[in-house]
């Protein structure tokens, strides 16, 4: 469970109790309650990082706003101390994560469905649900402050929010996990109602454990999804930085590139984009690629899919350290522009088309015999991210995998036609879903015959890492895990280009 992280607030007082009294210590907008003696209203406030909280939350559902891109702003905007900030992130990231555990227990609590719900008060109803399941706001602050909350996105919902909320604070987290499970119909419910996560993704999560004979992880897998990742940083090699000039550095545990550090954030951008914040997984991936043999001097190497750019920074330092050629391809144009700022701290020009990958012309970006080194990190579904972009798992669909899976097949080939032979290509996802990792794989296998061969991709892995990874299934391809590694759930496939011409179903 997670503190509160306001600090140093005085007893609650809620509406009944001098109700106007600002919990986090600035005020905010005008609410509706009476003072009761007669005189003007007076304002019923409510702690300006539930406000924030709240308002991310309405965007979210009616923007399709993204959490971790908009709670900065706001944030900003509010003009949050840093100890608001902390507990407005905290409430929005966990009540976005938490939602379909959350829903379950307004559904029993309300006795009536979500869909029966205004939408608006569902979302001050699960703030709520959070702040008392999960956190260790007093209960009469939480109830007070999301019924005034309530009073202000619907005035005439306060009394149902009160009765809703008073409910649920009076069974106990475990009692409401026995209330929730007791109603399920299957495990994949159980869990996902436990966990919250959409069934679907459960199932897939099942399977591609499984698939490496470790479906006894399922759980753990679900719960690390629900916690906050740290922010981790990659020191670019070669550019001069040094770690231990980062107040409070400590080295990752696998990557020999990163690490963590006091103010993570402000150590990046202050760096003149030698020091960059990067999952310890996606160094992992990226670095697979540029280590999996000996570099030649003039290698020529490509990023395909390079938007925004977090694992071209890796390839662009690791090419200036071992006089190699890079390109970079990405379709968006915005996005090319972030992989453009992404490398502007390596001394290495690179050339960055905006294209479609499945149309990339080798000798155009400079390789007319073909790119030694592909790096594929493709469009995907994101399910090994979850707990970055807390409401990315509500969003997704299981028809997303479909599209998603018949365009890594064409991304695949065209990556492996850019290859010259004997070049190697990493095929890498940031989802464990098996149809948009072996299943995408094992497709372009076959299609490309003899054309490529695996290459013992956890062999390198391991000899990239710092300390032995506990990888599991079969050595072509390296699965990480957020619950066994503390990475994001990235895929890595190397395979190696024999032959120059590829098959007609490649083509
Ligand atoms: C998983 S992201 C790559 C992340 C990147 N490697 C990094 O570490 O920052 C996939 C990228 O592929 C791009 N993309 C999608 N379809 C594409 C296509 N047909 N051709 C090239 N890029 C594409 C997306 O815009 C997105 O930026």
């Amino acid at each position: 469970m997670n503190a509160e992280q306001g600090g140093g607030r005085g007893p609650d007082s809620g509406p009944g109790a001098g109700g106007g009294r600002d919990r986090g210590g600035r005020g905010q907008g005008p609410a509706r309650s009476r003072s009761g003696r007669g005189g003007p209203p007076r304002e019923e406030r409510v702690a300006p990082a539930r406000l924030v909280a709240y308002d991310v939350l309405a965007a979210v559902r009616t923007d399709e706003a993204y959490a971790n891109l908009l709670l900065p702003v706001r944030i900003r905007r509010a003009g949050l101390s840093k100890a608001d900030a902390a507990l407005a992130t905290e409430l929005t990231y966990g009540t976005l994560r938490r939602q379909g555990t959350y829903d379950r227990v307004i559904e029993l609590a309300a006795g009536r469905p979500t869909s029966a719900i205004d939408p608006a008060v569902l979302d001050v109803l699960r703030l709520g649900a959070h702040q008392l399941l999960a956190t260790r706001v007093p209960t009469h602050a939480a109830v007070n402050e999301q019924v005034a909350l309530a009073r202000r996105v619907e005035p005439k919902a306060a009394g149902f929010a009160n009765a809703v909320l008073r409910t649920i604070s009076r069974t106990s987290p475990e009692g409401w996990r026995e209330l929730i499970a007791e109603g399920t119909r299957s495990d994949e419910e159980r869990l996902a109602r436990l966990e919250s996560h959409p069934e679907w993704i459960v199932r897939a999560f099942r399977a591609a454990l499984e698939h490496e004979g470790r479906g006894d992880e399922l759980e753990a897998l679900l719960a690390a999804d629900n916690a906050s990742p740290r922010v981790n940083l990659a020191v670019l090699p070669g550019l001069g930085a040094d770690p231990d000039d980062l107040p409070g550095f400590e080295p990752d545990r696998y990557s020999p590139i990163g690490g963590v550090a006091d103010d993570a954030i402000a150590a990046a951008e202050s760096s003149e984009g030698r020091v960059r914040v990067q999952d310890e997984g996606s160094q992992l991936a990226a670095l697979a690629l540029t280590r999996a043999a000996p570099v030649r001097p003039g290698e020529r190497w490509l990023d395909l899919c390079a938007g925004p750019g977090g694992k071209t920074a890796v390839l662009a330092a690791e090419a200036a350290a071992n006089d190699a050629m890079l390109a970079a391809n990405e379709l968006v144009p915005a996005r090319a522009d972030l992989v453009r700022t992404a490398i502007a701290g390596v001394p290495l020009p690179v050339e960055v088309r905006v294209g479609d990958g499945r149309e990339v012309d080798a000798a155009a970006l400079g390789a007319p015999d073909g790119f030694d080194r592909v790096l594929l990190d493709a469009p995907c579904t994101g399910l090994g991210a979850l707990r970055r972009r807390p409401e990315a798992r509500w969003r997704k669909a299981p028809s997303d995998v479909a599209e998603l899976t018949r365009l890594q097949g064409e991304l695949f080939d065209a990556a492996v036609r850019a290859l010259a032979p004997g070049g190697i290509l990493a095929y890498v996802t940031c989802s464990p879903h098996t149809a948009e990792t072996h299943g995408t794989l094992n497709a372009a296998l076959q299609r490309w015959g003899g054309g490529i061969r695996q290459l013992d991709t956890q062999a390198v892995v391991q000899g990239v890492a710092r300390h032995p990874l506990d990888l599991a299934g079969a050595p072509e391809t390296a699965q990480l895990w957020p619950h066994r590694h503390g990475t994001d759930a990235m895929f890595v496939a190397l395979v190696q280009r024999t032959t120059t011409d590829a098959p007609e179903a490649a083509r």
